[in-house]
């Protein structure tokens, strides 16, 4: 069988969007390093876009934040983002992608460089991944939810925007634990986990709790 099994144009990315193996360890490194020593690798770059949410869901649930991830078209979950251009800007990048990907009003919600939250790399696929964090209000939030449905690659690339479920109902496996035995492309879920902890959403305590209950999800199937 042949290993590039992305017919059309996206064969030319299948060995980037390949499901990551214990081997693609990502590695943090500043974002001045790799748009220097590393300018050669890919580069890609993703936004996680969140809002505070101080309701409660099902009377019961504090629902902590709103975060938007997105179901892609290869099955797997992600942030909006994508591959940087040749003698392309990051930022420049990570914004036409969520134009294209979320229709985000680039007037209002424009991604700089103070966005910037963290870059890994893959030597193993000599990739960069530069993540962005950008907070809105929750209604700035309904309002971006809104425009997804209109993003041009909204059913093609992208088959709609969801939000991450922060809580655990009362099995300890419902909820957030679920949520992360889905297939992530990427490093998305440890951008997610990351982005959980160093935006105090959770404590490292909550995350291993969560963590545990994933591990006990799969563990049923
Ligand atoms: O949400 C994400 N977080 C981290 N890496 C991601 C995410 N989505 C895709 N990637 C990785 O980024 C690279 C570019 O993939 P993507 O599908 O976003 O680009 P494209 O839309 O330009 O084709 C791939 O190596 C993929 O594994």
């Amino acid at each position: 069988m042949s290993t590039n099994d992305w017919p059309g144009i996206l064969g030319d990315f299948e060995h980037l969007g390949r499901p990551d193996q214990p081997s693609h360890q990502y590695k943090e490194e500043s974002y001045e390093h790799c748009t220097t020593a590393l300018e050669s690798y890919h580069h890609a770059a993703h936004a996680l876009i969140y809002a505070d949410d101080d309701s409660i869901k099902f009377k019961f649930y504090p629902a902590r934040a709103a975060i938007m991830m997105q179901m892609r078209c290869d099955g797997y979950v992600g942030f909006p983002g994508g591959m940087v251009d040749d003698g392309e800007n990051i930022e420049a990048a990570v914004n036409r992608e969520l134009r294209e990907e979320i229709g985000l009003n680039l007037k209002k919600y424009e991604i700089t460089k103070e966005d910037h939250f963290m870059s890994q790399v893959s030597e193993f696929k000599k990739l960069c991944l530069h993540f962005y964090v950008k907070k809105v209000t929750l209604e700035e939030f309904f309002e971006i939810e809104m425009d997804c449905l209109r993003a041009p690659d909204h059913g093609t690339e992208v088959m709609g925007a969801l939000r991450v479920p922060l809580y655990t109902m009362g099995d300890g496996m419902r909820g957030l634990p679920v949520f992360l035995a889905n297939q992530f492309i990427g490093n998305a879920r440890q951008q997610l986990i990351t982005a959980l902890l160093k935006l105090g959403i959770m404590t490292e305590d909550e995350v291993i709790k969560v963590l545990k209950g994933t591990e006990m999800f799969k563990s049923s199937l």
